[in-house]
């Protein structure tokens, strides 16, 4: 730099006659005005080309017409109007261009992974402690290192191989939820998070460890806080409000990141130390750390790279499943006749000796077509953020390097045109070959696809068998006798779940008692190792 400054200081001034000046100064004249006209030829074909939508208010953009709640909806309805394809939203500080249609969610994100596969700056959520948990990673070497240990533990053959441990913690759930139905959401989350943590730390006892259990509940509680959208952190909009000190007034935000981020750190780095102690005892059994600790070599960024990926594992399995589970047992309620169709189906194919498991999927299409249709009904994820790295252009739009992206894939599940009468909960519609698989759409796309999205699947299909195979599902009732049936509402969070309701889980017969009892004796009786790590 400093070379540079000297030699311009040293050229000679050229001295020109003051013809060639007059000629010079006209051509400069020229050079510039093309210059001009071509910038704004060319702001005025992107301005041309870029994507349709609603009209807004000069500086305020459509943020008075955006709603509080259930964006998604109210963003399928302008894509209607707009266009499926690409449509922009704006608001102060953002623009989005909203995909509705699944082609284009895969053209862009499968077709052109290199470009879209980077994820917006959460501000808020990286100051609570999230910097590094892998959804909210951008596109680089650190999520590409992270999502290649995150594929070794969730492959479809380790999954294969956890599959025992999944139908143990099945069985188990059915003790609990015949001995405390009313807390069958906590039940839920249990059994995933027990899941989650054998997978990730495996450790003798970690499923026990309450501390721990209770911890990566509250991080989860703590990490849908701060990624919720619109979960009204000014410090995403502005993030050098992040600089305030906690003191300062309106700087609430600031307290909060004081207050969660030590929840964070503690839950993401003692199982971590845990795991690296028994290790260095030899007592240390097969887990996702213990084996990339062994098998990595083991520097500063790698070992912080395994204890980051370790903690998505859990961070992406507990309120998944356990949202996933609620919104079953609210179709199962609000649709008594689908409850019997998927037990005749269980009851013929598995019959009354033994529970059914995750190996049953192939030969009970109909319970499998209850996954899929939960799925498709209540999307847990309604849209997925990117942003794109580079100018883009697609079907003639201009996509600008940096552009937010926001597929909305819980309109692509509920497009009439797909799936008829999207509002109804119906599995049948997927017993026709013709039904667009709900699978392919609801775990996401390209290299940010869910990675964990065969465990998740084995863990909510063993789970909904095991639950109709005993249970009958049915809805308490109030004080005049009348059935208190569910109402179809979300909560508003980042994370799908139902509003909560009651349910009461009646053993179908004392044949259906005996073998909860029984499976889940046998369950506590054998060692719960995952294959995947033990030979
Ligand atoms: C009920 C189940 C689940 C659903 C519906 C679900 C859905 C999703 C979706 C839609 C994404 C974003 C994909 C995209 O942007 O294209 C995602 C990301 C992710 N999921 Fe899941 N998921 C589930 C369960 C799980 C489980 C069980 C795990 C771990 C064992 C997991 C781990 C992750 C991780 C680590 C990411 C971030 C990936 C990345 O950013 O590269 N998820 N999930």
């Amino acid at each position: 730099m400093e070379a540079r400054s000297a030699r311009r200081l040293h050229i000679p001034a050229i001295k020109f006659p003051s013809s060639e000046v007059t000629m010079l100064r006209e051509l400069f004249a020229l050079l510039t005005a093309l210059l001009i006209a071509s910038k704004i030829l060319r702001s005025y074909r992107r301005n041309a080309h870029l994507p349709p939508g609603p009209k807004g208010l000069p500086l305020l953009g459509n943020l008075l017409d955006m709603p509080k709640k259930e964006v998604h909806v109210t963003f399928r309805d302008w894509a209607r109007i707009y266009g499926k394809d690409l449509m922009r939203v704006q608001v102060p500080g953002e623009t989005f261009y909203v995909i509705s249609n699944k082609k284009v969610m895969v053209d862009l994100f499968e077709g052109r992974s290199a470009t879209y596969s980077d994820k917006p700056r959460m501000t808020m959520a990286e100051s609570t402690g999230f910097k590094n948990v892998t959804p909210l990673l951008p596109y680089n070497a650190r999520l590409k290192t992270s999502r290649r240990f995150l594929k070794q533990c969730l492959s479809p053959a380790a999954v294969r191989s956890y599959h025992p441990y999944i139908n143990n913690r099945a069985a188990l759930l059915l003790e609990a939820l015949h001995t405390d139905p009313d807390d069958y959401v906590r039940h839920y989350t249990r059994m995933a998070a027990h899941t989650a943590l054998k997978i990730t730390y495996g450790y003798e006892g970690v499923t026990e460890d309450r501390h721990l259990l209770e911890g990566a509940i509250e991080t989860m509680e703590i990490f849908a806080k701060v990624v919720a959208p619109g979960g009204g952190w000014m410090v995403d909009a502005l993030p050098i409000l992040d600089r305030l000190p906690a003191w300062f007034p309106f700087a609430g935000f600031k307290r909060y990141q004081e207050l969660a981020k030590p929840v964070v750190l503690e839950t993401v780095c003692r199982p971590f130390e845990e795991v690296k102690k028994h290790l260095a005892q030899g007592t240390a059994d097969g887990s996702f750390c213990s084996y990339l600790l062994q098998t990595e070599k083991i520097i500063p960024e790698v070992e912080d790279c395994i204890r980051w990926a370790a903690s998505s594992i859990f961070l992406g399995q507990f309120d998944t499943t356990t949202a996933t589970l609620s919104w079953f047992t609210h179709a199962m309620l609000t649709h008594p006749e689908v409850q019997q169709k998927a037990q005749a189906e269980l009851d013929r194919v598995v019959g009354p000796d033994r529970l059914p498991g995750v190996e049953d999927r192939d030969s009970l299409p109909y319970v499998n077509a209850i996954l899929k249709e939960i799925f498709r009904w209540q999307p847990i994820l309604s849209m997925l953020p990117r942003t794109s790295n580079q100018d883009d252009e697609y079907t003639g739009y201009f996509i600008p390097k940096g552009t937010y992206m926001l597929a909305n894939i819980w309109a692509v599940l509920h497009d009439p045109e797909v799936y008829p009468n999207p509002e109804t909960f119906m599995p049948e519609r997927h017993l026709e070959s013709s039904t667009p698989d709900p699978l392919e759409v609801a775990f996401g796309f390209g290299r940010r696809v869910c990675p964990g999205m065969l465990v998740a699947q084995a863990q909510a299909f063993a789970t909904m068998a095991c639950v109709l195979a005993v249970f009958d599902l049915k809805a308490p009732k109030d004080e005049f006798g009348n059935e208190v049936v569910p109402v179809t509402k979300s909560v508003d969070s980042l994370i799908n779940f139902p509003v909560p309701f009651k349910c009461m889980f009646i053993p179908r017969s004392d044949a259906a008692l005996e073998i909860i009892q029984r499976s889940a004796e046998h369950a506590r009786f054998i060692p719960d190792r995952l294959e995947r790590w033990s030979d």
